[in-house]
């Protein structure tokens, strides 16, 4: 669930970021600042979500972490182990993140969808067309198995 090999910018292409951390490791919670300091830097309207991992091991529900309400965040308590509100978190996550695509004014926002258009018509421009395409072999399903 870490995420220390990605750069910020790149990471704030993600329209929700997640800021999870370990509730048995309390370093991966004092990171939690630095992590957003450097995404805010980048993006300071983007929805961002505290997400307490681990909760199968340790009952920390009760506990209050700061953090979260230091910075107005909401906090979601979860397992990836044993799956405790992870689809929640990734709905709410998604649907933060649909609603902050539509309405921000986020000049970032603006190149992201510029380039996600160019990428798109790139890819136009690269599918061959009918008759090209028709003389492509596919390979048949048994030889794609990885079984055969
Ligand atoms: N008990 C428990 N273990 C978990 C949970 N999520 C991940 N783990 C375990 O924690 C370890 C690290 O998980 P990773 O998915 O590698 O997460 P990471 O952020 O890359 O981990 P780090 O290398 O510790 O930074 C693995 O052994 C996982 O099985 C969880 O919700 N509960």
């Amino acid at each position: 669930m870490g995420c220390r090999n990605i750069d910020i910018p790149e990471l704030s292409f993600f329209l929700c970021p997640l800021q999870v951390f370990d509730v048995q490791r309390k370093v991966t919670y004092r990171n939690l600042s630095t992590w957003y300091t450097e995404l805010r830097e980048f993006r300071p309207e983007i929805p961002c979500i505290v997400v307490a991992n681990k909760i199968d091991d340790i009952n920390v529900t009760q506990k209050s972490f700061s953090f979260a309400k230091k910075f107005s965040l909401p906090l979601y308590f979860v397992s990836a182990a044993d799956g405790t509100n992870v689809v929640k978190l990734f709905n709410d996550a998604i649907r933060l993140a649909v609603s902050y695509k539509q309405n921000s004014q986020d000049f970032m926002d603006e190149i992201f969808q510029e380039l996600e258009n160019f990428n798109l018509e790139q890819e136009e421009e690269d599918v061959p067309d009918q008759e090209q395409s028709s003389s492509i072999e596919t390979p048949s399903e048994e030889a794609a198995s990885p079984h055969s």
